[in-house]
């Protein structure tokens, strides 16, 4: 399989180089707004692997190409891949509705996986999360979610912890848009009953943690993850990436990947 990584400069894009060449696949080539800036990239390239400015060119040499690039590339990269005709393994966060719909339209002609986080530990706590807004009632359990990244992160709420309160809300069977609650700051009066609170730290280099909280009059559950290394991303990225070879056109994601049954 030819894998090309959009955003081969990145913090995670130097890492899935790593991870597709060990894997066994073919490196097909990478972008990056700056070839010719790209020189230290040479030490951990394959001789001769092409660097793009160009996603339709990447996506033409491409079987899958995995982006983790940031949201400005989201519709652009989304048009560039339906017509080359290349699967995507997208992991970028930050989207905009629009964006969003992008995607959505993409994997009306091509194989998608989108997930905000790519580890199986984090796919698991999504899920789990779901069942404990279903099990815990909204008007007794308060649920808030804080996450922590490094200081280069440039969204907030991360990714993750947005698709943790989309979980939340599924199980609750609301909306998150109608009760979401980020950023709280002065005079906020008092909490809205049923709402999910959202609480961005940034600082250092955090790999990135989560953490969602039902709390009670009465007592408190949580569910925490953390990652200790980047890396945990490259792997399910490019795990996903190998799952797609010769899947239909269409909307997946970990879970798809994973292999776990519906809720
Ligand atoms: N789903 C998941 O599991 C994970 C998702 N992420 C997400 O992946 C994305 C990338 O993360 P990370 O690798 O840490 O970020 P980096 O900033 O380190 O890398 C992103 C790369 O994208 C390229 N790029 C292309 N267009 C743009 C643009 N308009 N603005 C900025 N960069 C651009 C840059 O390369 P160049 O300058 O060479 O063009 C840059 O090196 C983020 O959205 C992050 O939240 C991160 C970790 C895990
Ligand atoms: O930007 C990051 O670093 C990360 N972003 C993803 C997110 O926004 O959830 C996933 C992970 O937490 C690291």
């Amino acid at each position: 399989m030819r894998i090309g990584i959009a955003g081969i400069t990145g913090r995670v894009g130097r890492l899935l180089v790593q991870e597709v060449l060990a894997a066994g696949a073919v490196l097909a080539g990478g972008t990056t707004r700056h070839p010719e800036q790209a020189g230290d990239l040479a030490r951990i390239l394959p001789q001769n692997t092409p660097l793009l400015a160009d996603m339709a060119e990447l996506a033409r040499i491409s079987d899958v190409v995995i982006d983790f690039t940031h949201a400005d590339t989201v519709i652009p990269n989304a048009r560039a891949l339906a017509q080359g005709g290349a699967a995507w393994v997208l992991g970028t966060t930050g989207l905009s509705p629009m964006q969003l719909d992008a995607v959505r339209e993409a994997a009306g002609h091509i194989a998608v996986v989108h997930a905000a986080n790519f580890s199986p530990g984090v796919t698991l706590v999504q899920r789990l999360a779901t069942m404990m807004g279903r099990a815990l009632p909204a008007e007794s359990y308060d649920a808030e979610i804080v996450e922590m990244h490094h200081r280069q992160k440039v969204d907030a709420p991360s990714g993750t912890a947005l698709a943790i309160g989309e979980a939340v809300a599924r199980g609750r069977d609301v909306a998150l848009a109608e009760v979401r609650e980020s950023g709280r700051d002065g005079h906020t009066g008092p909490r809205k009953p049923g709402a999910i609170g959202f609480a961005a730290l940034r600082g250092g280099q955090i790999v990135g943690e989560h953490e969602v909280l039902f709390t009670s009059a009465d007592e408190q559950i949580s569910l925490a993850h953390k990652a200790f290394d980047r890396r945990i991303f490259a792997t399910g990225a490019v795990r996903a990436a190998l799952w797609l070879e010769n899947r239909d056109s269409g909307l997946y994601n970990m879970e798809d990947v994973l292999g776990l049954p519906p809720l």
